[in-house]
């Protein structure tokens, strides 16, 4: 789904309004909207909501919603935080509203209407939109803290106060939501921390703008849902063989690190390739292959010095020529035949390479080798590889992610999947995902080595290197998801994502 900022969304609106769809219609619809779900949720006869309106055009969305809940029997109150509305489209709301809704200015009241939030049953936050800057104003700040005292359902509209809609942004206080409806598509604040983190549930609405105009928007960035990723999936026709699926080369492992390839090699097993041929050193060959039965197995043995023996290197060729992608680094180290062997891939691959752990690590020493591979190349850095990669420092990356993970994708010419909370998925394109899956459960040693084998066997498949970045890294964290709900975000393993996977894909499959 898309996410689109403040200002595409007021063009949005603006180009709605120029094809004969009233601004009125659409406030009105977004306030149907936010009963809607109350209705949806709640036992609303009878109850006490306080709706708080700000002087914009939120506030308008909260007079629509008084009118619409006193029809249902709901006590309604509107707290003005700023007075009467300033906008023309807000003061026609207001001036709608019925005779039984109870109107208090905040700013003559302010003990009364605290009281009021206090005993209600749901508060609406109409206080500020998506033309909310900077924090809340020092005489609001009370209000907004007798909001999130109260023991009430709070449901705010389109964002909650205080959190800014670009950026996701929070300076001061916020509204902390339950509920936020918001209008046509996702905004920043919805998918970015801090600012998600006080919206609670989002529901989407349509405010009735058709869904091509909204498609004529490039967004700033996009989130995938449930629907899309299903999408992705479609059922395996009944008259395939493994030809058909792909055939994953896995250049992982070394010695100390060969559960690196258990898991990333079990992982790529897990996503519906074809064939998992695996490239391993010798020494650890009997480790590996006595956790994974499907994969075949290609040998490779390294002199004193860890340099890679000539006589290994036509094999590896070989395989390079006949896979349908490459992933390597899981568990690589970075002993001299590591480095032959990652020259070698981005030299001659020509099918989809996915770098990671000590694949970054090595391309860090010279990053012009991914910008002129003739593959199609994906990076799967977390903070700190990221940091090596791009020459900064790893507050410098997680400062702004989006922005390192978008420049690193324009420099490298590669698609840059840059880990942690709120995985980016950045194409040279200029193409941005924010993956939306996954909890602080996953940041164990061996996640990353999961979720390399993952994508590495999307890609294998045929799929596009961006969506299958971003399928990959969705359904890793919908599998972490799963497996803190099953096992705690303490207790749960990488090697339990493995496990879950099967349960992951049944779902997707329905
Ligand atoms: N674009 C759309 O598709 C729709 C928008 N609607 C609503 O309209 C809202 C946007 O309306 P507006 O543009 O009027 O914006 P807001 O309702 O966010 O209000 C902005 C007002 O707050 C003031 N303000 C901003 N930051 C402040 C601060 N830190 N301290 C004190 N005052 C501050 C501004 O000066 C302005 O007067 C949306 O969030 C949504 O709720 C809906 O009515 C329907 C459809
Ligand atoms: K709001």
């Amino acid at each position: 789904m898309k996410v689109l900022s403040g200002a595409q969304i007021r063009a949005l609106e603006a180009k709605a309004a120029a094809a004969g769809i009233p601004l009125s219609g659409m406030m009105e619809n977004a306030g149907a909207a936010a009963v809607r779900l109350m209705r949806k949720k709640f036992d609303l006869l009878g109850k006490r909501a306080v709706i708080v309106c700000g002087k914009g055009n939120n506030g308008g969305d909260g007079y629509v919603c008084a009118r619409l809940l006193t029809e249902l029997s709901v006590k309604v109150t509107v707290i003005l935080a700023q007075g009467r509305p300033a906008s023309g489209l807000a003061a026609a709301a207001f001036a709608v509203m019925p005779q039984d809704v109870y109107v208090i200015d905040y700013r003559e009241s302010a003990q009364t209407a605290e009281q009021l939030l206090a005993a209600a049953d749901y508060i609406l936050d109409g206080l500020f939109g998506f033309g909310f800057h900077g924090s809340i104003p020092a005489d609001l700040i009370s209000l907004v803290r007798a909001m999130n005292a109260s023991g009430a359902v709070r449901v705010s509209l389109d964002l909650p106060s205080g959190a800014q809609c670009d950026n996701g942004a929070v300076l001061g206080e916020c509204v902390c939501a339950d509920y936020t409806v918001t209008f046509s598509t996702y905004k920043p604040v919805h998918v970015l921390a801090p600012g998600r983190d006080f919206c609670g549930e989002v529901v989407v609405s349509s405010v009735g703008i058709p869904a091509q105009m909204i498609a004529g928007f490039r967004p700033a960035l996009s989130v995938y849902s449930v629907p899309e990723i299903k999408a992705l999936f479609p059922p395996r026709p009944a008259i395939s063989n493994k030809g058909d699926y792909g055939k994953l080369f896995c250049i992982c492992g070394s010695v100390g690190m060969a559960g690196a390839a258990v898991m990333a090699g079990a992982a790529a097993l897990r996503c519906g390739t074809g064939l998992v041929q695996m490239a391993l050193p010798e020494s650890i060959y009997p480790i590996v292959s006595s956790r994974l039965t499907e994969p075949v197995f290609t040998l490779y043995r390294t002199d004193a010095d860890g340099a890679f023996l000539p006589e290994c290197r036509e094999e590896i060729r070989m395989a390079l020529s006949k896979a349908t992608a490459v992933l390597i680094g899981c568990g690589l180290g970075k002993r001299p035949a590591a480095r032959e062997l990652l020259q070698l891939v981005l030299r001659e691959a020509v099918c989809p390479v996915l770098l990671d752990a000590d694949g970054i690590n090595l391309a860090s020493e010279n990053i012009d080798m991914v910008a002129n591979s003739k593959a199609p190349v994906v990076l799967t850095p977390h903070p700190g590889e990221m940091a090596r990669l791009m020459d900064l420092r790893t507050e410098e990356v997680q400062k702004d992610r989006i922005d390192c993970a978008a420049k690193a994708a324009q420099q490298l010419h590669a698609v840059v999947v840059l880990k942690g909370s709120g995985t980016v998925i950045a194409a040279p394109d200029g193409e941005l995902i924010l993956n939306t899956t996954g909890n602080p459960g996953m940041a164990k040693g061996g996640s990353g080595d999961v979720l390399a084998g993952m994508i590495a066997a999307l890609l294998a498949q045929g799929m596009d290197p961006t969506i299958a970045a971003a399928a990959g890294a969705y359904l890793h964290g919908l599998a972490g998801d799963r497996c803190a709900e099953r096992y705690s975000e303490h207790a749960m393993l990488p090697t339990d994502l493995v496990n879950l996977l099967p349960e992951i894909f049944l779902a997707v499959e329905r």
